[in-house]
């Protein structure tokens, strides 16, 4: 078989198979042919990963910043050496076009374990002096065990986006990959051990969502980190809190583009294609309502379906193709029951959204036009590449419109009028806001949503808040006065 690793799962520090668990088959996109064959976690493996990370996890809280950050920082290094045979194994995990893995997962998690790398050694407390010459400290403290959960867009990247913050501030991880796309998190787990990380910090252990409910609901993990839909997040949101557990929720999303009739028409063409149809689709932050102001309509639709012609689908090995599968069938069925929904709801279907007849799970990229707010493709999330096109007039208008929804992941404005653009930002109910541009993603930058898009953030400084907790310490340096 074309991509199946040495075993399953992936705990203290070697691969381990058990072969009692439920087999799961692992399917390339692009052809529906079967490329490995796993087994889901027992309660056996899981019991060996959470023996082995709350073992490690008390040795490696004992390193130094520096030392934790230098293993991360050569984790990174080892992957972009070998961003091509990570980024075809991204390829087949997700279908996605190498073009796109080979610039955009095995480096974007290296860029992760880079930064954290590099934050690392600066993780310090604070001196608080007091009245009368008391004073206090605060030590950074990890949290202990965390728990990661994928979804299957981005397998490598997210297994980065989790572990790396959290081995920086000094926790153990357990991540738990999306049952359609097991095989990248495994391979992040090997370089890890590679670049030096003691076994039991990072494990892997593979299984559908029983498996991740069993690791949340455990009382000796700490920290829940899923990226995944709403529902699940719900769910899993709900299960941490029983147990006062530390929470991060990645969620999805339907999130506006707005396109003022003063925008580069060319540019903003470019950012609806990349907010709706890089990766198929297949990402959270979408602008998938994409508000165009009335004047320009039929200009930006014509602009749009010129480009949207020269896309290349095709096999995803080959580096001209910019246009993959659907991760599997299953999502493929939900776009067209989406594509379906959208022609009997009265939006005008203006191009793709069609069957590709060839073994895979293959669409053509639909762009509809007179969407309403009202209707299911406007307002539920997709996933898949299908833009919805809503007119408007005014900006008070298309604030509250791109605001009347439970998501609040992202939101973007195309406008040649900064202050405008600025205004809306302000205005704009979402995690990250994009003007003049769509989908970008670095490290150095808070991502994450607001309302039912999420829980806290990855990346940047602010992820180290959610890996880590402050312990103040209080030094009186007189003495200790009681009432009696
Ligand atoms: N905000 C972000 O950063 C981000 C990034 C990528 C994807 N997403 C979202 O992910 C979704 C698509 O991914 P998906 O279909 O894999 O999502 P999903 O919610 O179906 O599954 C996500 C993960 O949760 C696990 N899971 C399911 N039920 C569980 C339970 N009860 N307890 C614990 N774990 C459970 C699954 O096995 C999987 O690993 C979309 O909604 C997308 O927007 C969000
Ligand atoms: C880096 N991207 C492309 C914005 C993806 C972020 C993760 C969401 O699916």
């Amino acid at each position: 078989m074309k991509a199946q690793p040495t075993a399953s799962h992936f705990v203290n520090g070697r691969y381990v198979e058990d072969t009692a668990g439920t087999p799961m088959d692992v399917i390339y996109p692009a052809t529906g042919e079967v490329i490995a064959q796993l087994h889901e976690a027992t309660p056996a493996i899981i019991e060996e990963a959470i023996i082995a990370a709350k073992a490690a996890q008390k040795e490696w809280a004992k390193y130094s910043g520096t030392e934790r950050g230098r293993i991360l920082r050569r984790t990174a290094d080892i992957m972009r050496e070998r961003n091509h045979d990570l980024s075809v194994l991204e390829t087949y995990d997700t279908g996605k076009p190498y073009q796109e893995t080979s610039v955009a997962d095995a480096t974007s998690g290296a860029d992760a374990l880079e930064f954290f790398g590099g934050l690392a050694a600066s993780l310090t407390g604070e001196h608080i002096q007091l009245s009368g010459g008391d004073w206090a400290y605060t030590v950074r403290e990890p949290l202990g065990l965390c728990v990661g959960i994928g979804a299957w867009n981005y397998p490598t990247q997210i297994a980065c986006w989790k572990g790396a913050p959290a081995l920086a501030c000094g926790n153990a991880v357990i991540f738990k990959p999306s049952e359609t796309t097991p095989l990248c998190a495994l391979k992040v787990a090997e370089i890890l051990i590679e670049a030096g990380l003691p076994a039991g910090l990072y494990n892997v252990v593979q299984g559908m969502g029983a498996v991740g409910g069993a690791l949340v609901t455990d009382p000796r993990v700490e920290k829940v980190s899923l990226t995944g839909s709403v529902p699940t997040g719900k769910k899993v949101y709900a299960a941490a809190a029983a147990d006062m557990k530390h929470a991060t929720m990645e969620l999805g999303g339907k999130s506006p583009m707005v396109v003022f009739d003063d925008a580069n028409i060319e540019d903003a063409v470019s950012g609806a294609i990349l907010g709706n149809f890089y990766s198929s689709g297949q990402v959270c932050s979408n602008g998938t309502r994409v508000f165009v102001q009335k004047g320009i309509k039929e200009a930006f639709l014509k602009r749009l379906t010129e480009r949207l012609s020269t896309a290349i689908i095709g096999d995803p090995m080959d580096e001209a193709t910019n246009f993959g599968p659907m991760v599997s069938e299953n999502q493929l069925n939900i776009v067209l029951g989406y594509v379906e929904k959208g022609q009997a709801e009265g939006a005008r279907l203006v191009c793709g959204g069609t069957r590709i007849e060839q073994p895979g799970s293959w669409i053509t990229p639909a762009v509809f036009a007179d969407v309403t707010d009202d209707m299911a493709i406007a307002r539920e999330e997709i996933f898949g590449p299908v833009m919805s096109v809503l007119d408007f007039d005014t900006e008070e208008e298309v604030v509250a419109r791109a605001n009347d929804t439970e998501f609040g992941l992202a939101a973007g404005v195309y406008t040649s009028d900064l202050t405008r653009a600025h205004r809306m930002a302000a205005g704009f109910e979402a995690g990250t806001c994009f003007i003049n541009s769509y989908n970008d993603a670095p490290v150095e930058v808070p991502f994450g949503g607001v309302k039912a898009s999420g829980i806290g953030r990855e990346n940047s400084k602010a992820a180290i808040e959610h890996y880590s907790q402050l312990k103040s310490v209080y030094v009186r340096m007189g003495e200790t006065e009681a009432p009696f």
